[in-house]
């Protein structure tokens, strides 16, 4: 198996067997809550215009995410995995649009597998990619840390690298102290800016223990995520 760490959102060469799209901060941390709080799958869109589209279809669900970090007027939640943990989800869909996590993740779909994760559900992600490897046609396991820039998806991405190669060269404590020394993370911290909560980091910064991984289908084109139970 070859492993490869990319950063942003695409476009992604079609040569992967696996594709790992990494969002610490904050929107698979929020899909992982999600499907701990019921909700039955994620629909991605791709932006605004699209999310209230799909919501036409998916009668029965809720639109979760962010523009600029904040939350989107006519959205139901936003995109704190703090306060997704408070809302009602269980049987609910989620269509969730995000500026990083779901933009890099519907440029990622020709893959012959596709995972979400945050840093709270790596290891369990790696651990699975590790039982499928050998029956990849293509063996590259692609590692996206969606944020072009920011530390926080990039180590969570050297921590599943390390786990997947059995070096077990990273800790998790040494992760968690550079997500919430990341840039994204700063504004969290920031009083002058109350509309970002420092608990979302806690969230983000920690393993949450859970049983499954969230895999990425398609149905009729539009990219959904599933809960996988391992
Ligand atoms: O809301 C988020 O956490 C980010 C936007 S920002 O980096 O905080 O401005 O979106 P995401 O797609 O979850 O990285
Ligand atoms: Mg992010």
């Amino acid at each position: 198996m070859r492993i490869e760490i990319v950063q942003g959102s695409g476009p992604f060469a079609p040569d992967a067997g696996v594709h790992v799209v990494i969002d610490v901060i904050r929107a698979f941390t929020v899909a992982q809550v999600a499907f701990m709080g019921g909700a039955s799958e994620i629909v991605l869109a791709r932006d605004k215009e699209q999310a209230f589209a799909l919501r036409e279809v998916w009668t029965d669900s809720l639109l979760a995410g962010e523009i600029d970090g904040l939350a989107v007027p006519g959205f139901d939640l936003d995109n704190s995995p703090a306060r997704m943990a408070k809302a009602d989800v269980a049987g609910k869909s989620i269509i969730q649009m995000t500026t990083n996590g779901v933009k890099a993740a519907v440029q990622a779909l020709f893959a012959e597998h596709v995972f979400v994760t945050g840093f709270s559900n790596a290891r369990q992600t790696a651990l699975f990619v590790q039982t499928i490897e050998k029956k990849l046609k293509r063996p590259l396991v692609r590692l996206i840390a969606s944020h072009a820039t920011s530390d926080d998806d990039l180590a969570c991405a050297e921590y599943m690298e390390s786990i997947l190669t059995e070096r077990q060269s990273f800790s998790a404590e040494a992760v968690a102290a550079r997500i919430r020394a990341s840039d994204v993370a700063q504004k969290f911290f920031d009083p002058a800016r109350p509309e970002f909560d420092a608990e979302d980091i806690d969230w983000c910064a920690r393993e949450i223990s859970c049983s499954f991984v969230m895999r990425v289908t398609q149905r009729s084109e539009i990219p959904i995520v599933e809960r996988v139970d391992v």
